[in-house]
């Protein structure tokens, strides 16, 4: 369809977890393969960040950390993608727009651990996210807590899906979010940085 954009039939039901994965880690994997069971979906696609616009420290190069995703994630309904890159995307409410207007019909959800949802409230245009795109929530250790009182969990609280109805989320009309149950993993590229088994970089993103 078009060159390094995955391929997407209307209404095929797509999460997209995007992240800095510096470096990828079987937590990633473990949130991917319960985001495809507990919201039913068809595709997830690793949306490998240019450089997550909150944080000061640049991250690795693009090409090792697509390189180590492909490494840890195999699976067939598993797309790792540099789509931000491409589209000159760092800001999550850009690149839904531009993902939206380039595949019409497809039913996107927004993927995050409950530590972004915590934070969800400083990302650009977030309530214009919350209004426009799905968003399946994956439990995280230390997370849990601050994720439900966080300014998105309260402000949306009406357009929370109840405890086993997750399974519907793709198919809801935004704003919808769900939050999925079930065993928490507590790997973290902070802590795989910190044991020096990752390049790091110091400057700023580019
Ligand atoms: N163990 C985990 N449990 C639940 N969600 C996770 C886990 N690890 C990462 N995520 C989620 O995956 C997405 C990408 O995470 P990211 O690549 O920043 O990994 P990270 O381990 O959080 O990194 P860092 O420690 O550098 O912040 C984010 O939405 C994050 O919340
Ligand atoms: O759009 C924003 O303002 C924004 C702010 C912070 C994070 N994000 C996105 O959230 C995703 C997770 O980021 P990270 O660094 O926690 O892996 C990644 O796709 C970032 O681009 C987006």
């Amino acid at each position: 369809m078009f060159q390094g954009f995955p391929r997407a039939v209307p209404g095929l039901r797509v999460g997209l977890l995007g992240g800095s994965f510096d470096p990828p880690h079987p937590g990633h994997v473990h949130i991917t393969r319960q985001a495809l069971a507990r919201f039913r979906l068809d595709r997830v696609w690793w949306l490998v960040s240019p450089g997550n616009p909150l944080k000061a420290r640049g991250p690795a190069d693009l090409a090792l950390r697509m390189e180590a995703c492909r490494a840890v994630m195999r699976h067939p309904r598993v797309e790792i993608t540099d789509i931000e890159a491409r589209l000159g995307a760092r800001y999550t409410a850009r690149t839904l727009r531009s993902l939206r207007a380039r595949y019409p019909g497809v039913r996107f959800v927004w993927l995050m651990g409950a530590d972004n949802l915590a934070a969800f409230h400083r990302w650009d245009r977030w309530a214009e996210i919350a209004r426009t795109t799905p968003i399946g929530v994956l439990g995280r250790p230390g997370a849990q807590l601050r994720a439900g009182l966080s300014p998105m969990a309260r402000r949306f609280a009406s357009a929370r899906l109840p405890a086993g109805s997750e399974g519907a989320l793709a198919l809801r009309q935004a704003p919808a979010w769900a939050m999925a149950g079930g065993a928490m993993s507590d790997h973290s590229s902070t802590r795989i940085r910190a044991a020096g088994r990752w390049p790091t970089r110091g400057g700023p993103a580019d």
